[in-house]
């Protein structure tokens, strides 16, 4: 998968070098690219915003460079724009499974009160556009969550997480949220690890991380469980 981001804070993306992206690229799983967006600029103050037509506070991102940035980087068919965008439509799991299955994602980085519309109108003629927001809170520009986007993407890719199971029972990988989890020493400040994790018995720890995971969805988000879920009669395990 080739990665191309359009910003202009380069260095606000420099986290891409580390931890799971950095040895992903090191692998030659992932191209990572990173553009200043200012090289598509032509005047002495590298111009990237202007005041918004019809008045309002703050400043739009032009479209000029957006344009250039575009046709040199080759967008088109076979590539997917992910404009990061408080309007934009929620990320989930599940939407990181879809974008993970793309050859190649570029990033368009927004700033200010946003990129002036014609670029994503402009866009949709050339490749597949995402408008993606990271949830219900609006940060300062879209760097973060191209961020937080590539890492839950980029982890998805075949042969990428050593560990590949531990992608199945991770929280929103089956739909529910993780159940807890413990590990040595058996008794810590006076909180012992639950009896049943430590019987050697596999499908009562099964059963249990089922439940407690269903508890813990039901308890803080409700909104994943489906109504039949609710419905279905079967307790659900009291509070640890
Ligand atoms: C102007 O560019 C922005 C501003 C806020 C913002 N917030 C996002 C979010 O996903 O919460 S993406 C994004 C882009």
């Amino acid at each position: 998968m080739r990665l191309d981001y359009l910003t202009i804070f380069p260095d606000y993306l420099a986290p891409l070098g580390l931890s799971l992206p950095g040895k992903a690229v090191e692998s030659g799983l992932l191209e990572v690219h990173v553009h200043d967006l200012r090289q598509w600029t032509h005047d002495r103050h590298r111009t990237v915003d202007d005041t918004p037509y019809g008045g309002g506070a703050g400043m739009v991102m032009k479209p000029e460079p957006f344009g250039e940035a575009f046709a040199e980087l080759g967008v088109g068919a076979g590539t997917t724009v992910v404009f990061t965008t408080p309007s934009g439509e929620p990320f989930t799991q599940a939407l990181a499974a879809e974008l993970s299955t793309r050859e190649r994602l570029v990033f368009a980085c927004g700033r200010y009160e946003g990129i002036d519309q014609r670029v994503i109108d402009h866009a949709r003629d050339l490749a597949e556009v995402r408008e993606v927001s990271l949830g219900d809170y609006v940060l300062n520009g879209g760097e973060v969550a191209a961020l937080a986007i590539t890492e839950a993407v980029v982890r998805l890719l075949p042969g990428f997480m050593g560990n590949a199971a531990s992608l199945v029972e991770e929280s929103h990988a089956g739909g529910l949220l993780e159940y807890p989890v413990y590990t040595k020493p058996p008794a810590w400040e006076g909180r012992e690890v639950p009896a049943v994790l430590r019987s050697g018995d596999h499908g009562a720890i099964a059963a249990w991380r089922r439940e407690q995971a269903r508890r813990r969805t039901a308890e803080r988000r409700p909104d994943l469980l489906a109504p039949s879920a609710l419905e279905d009669g079967s307790p659900i395990v009291p509070a640890v």
